[in-house]
């Protein structure tokens, strides 16, 4: 049937009726959604509230955590550096735990409690050496108190300014959880690679999420690796070559969508690009990253394994999770850290992070018997020994080279 005029205007009307509600609708619903996400970013108890939703769908606001913490510990470090304050003290393993150390790990646990109260942490440092000793924990309040980030929005975000020396301390110790299979656990290693640190070369804030035993993101600051991502480095000694402007990079990765990395200096402000490994056609042609020390992976070891593997380029020797940075960027192919001690246990610190940066950056990351890191085991990776990241297709034959060098 033809309309008449009269219906076909009341028909318009309709349409036109219909199309200004669903409008209005899609306005209010994508104004809901904006709201949302600031007022979690903004207090904490909403955070807390819709973050078990937000980690279903993505870890936008972890990541988002992760990165701007990292970054102003970061700071921190360089600070300490500059300054030389590098006050040391004695630990178990002998490595020297300095102002940066401490001071680092209190300004990440407290980003954490802001925004994820309910989350527990495995962090490397507990501050009773400082109770015994006033001067050092003095000297870390008297660098701490004063750190923050250049936007105040984002310093805000993260907790400001601590309130107290005393509070420091109490927050330094809550990151003493044994870790495990369930629940939301944060691993940081306020300063990875303390000799590198120490020695001005190569050295990571490192801070990873692990769910329900699983890396789900990773935010890892290098302070001393360049910018420039095929700038090069010293091969024994992991120093940059280029001026301190042109260094320092943020890297991070959630799980299932990718690695980027941006300028550490610039807070939030710069623009994230994403990274991926390098292929590698001819793993003749492949460059090893190892450690700089030689008490932590076994150099022989390293050396024999590359050369089955045809290779005779020098390996890049770099302290900390730099390696797995590097990699995952394309500077270097292929990680080991082959163990120098049957008993020793690697840490969950000293992976978490690389470990899902390597594997969102097209890598693949086991132990030396080619079986996955296993995160959900407590503070430690007691179920796995050393560590080889590779590009995912040329990881089984490292694998083998690995075996047959350590004949497994
Ligand atoms: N015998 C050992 N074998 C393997 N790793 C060890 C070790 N003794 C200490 N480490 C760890 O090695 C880390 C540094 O690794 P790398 O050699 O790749 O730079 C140290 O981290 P910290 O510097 O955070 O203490 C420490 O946890
Ligand atoms: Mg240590
Ligand atoms: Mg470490
Ligand atoms: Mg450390």
């Amino acid at each position: 049937m033809i309309p008449t005029s009269s219906s076909s205007r009341s028909y318009l009307a309709r349409v036109l009726s219909r199309f200004l509600i669903c409008s209005t609708l899609i306005l209010a619903l994508s104004v809901a959604l904006k709201t949302r996400s600031r007022l979690s970013l903004l207090f904490p108890s909403f955070a807390s509230s819709s973050s078990q939703h937000t980690a279903i769908m993505s870890y936008t606001q972890e990541r988002y955590i992760a990165e701007l913490a990292v970054q102003r510990a970061s700071l921190l470090t360089q600070k300490v550096f500059f300054e030389k304050a590098k006050g040391t003290v004695s630990k178990d393993d002998k490595s020297p735990v300095t102002i940066g150390d401490f001071g680092a790990q209190a300004l990440i646990i407290q980003a954490i409690r802001k925004n994820f109260p309910n989350d527990e942490i495995v962090a490397e440092e507990e501050s009773r050496e400082l109770y015994e000793d006033k001067a050092l924990s003095a000297e870390i309040w008297r660098l701490v108190k004063d750190i923050k980030l250049d936007d105040a929005e984002s310093d805000s975000i993260l907790g400001g300014p601590l309130a107290s020396e005393e509070e420091m301390l109490k927050i330094i110790d809550q990151g003493n959880s044994a870790g495990g299979a369930s629940g939301r656990i944060w691993a940081l290693d306020p300063i990875d690679g303390t000799k590198g640190f120490l020695r001005g070369g190569q050295y990571a804030v490192c801070l990873g999420l692990i769910v329900d035993g699983d890396v789900k993101v990773g935010a890892i600051g290098t302070p001393n690796l360049p910018v420039d991502d095929a700038a090069t480095i010293d091969a024994s000694t992991g120093a940059q070559q280029a001026d301190s402007s042109a260094n320092g990079v943020l890297f991070s990765a959630v799980l299932g969508e990718g690695a980027t990395s941006r300028p550490l200096g610039s807070g939030a402000l710069a623009t994230s690009k994403s990274i991926s490994m390098r292929p590698v056609p001819d793993i003749a042609q492949a460059v090893f990253c190892e450690g700089v020390e030689a008490a932590h992976s076994a150099q022989g070891d390293n050396a024999a394994v590359a050369g089955l593997l045809g290779i005779t380029a020098p390996s890049v020797r770099l302290d900390s999770q730099a390696k797995y940075c590097s990699i995952a960027r394309g500077a270097g192919d292929i990680y080991l850290r082959l163990p120098v001690k049957k008993d020793y246990q690697e840490k969950i610190w000293d992976h978490a992070a690389g470990d899902i940066i390597v594997r969102e950056a097209g890598g693949q990351v086991s132990d030396i018997y080619g079986n996955r890191l296993d995160f959900s085991k407590g503070r430690t990776l007691a179920a796995n020994k050393g560590v080889v990241a590779a590009p995912k297709a040329v990881h089984g034959q490292v694998i083998d080279a690995v075996k047959s060098v350590l004949k497994l």
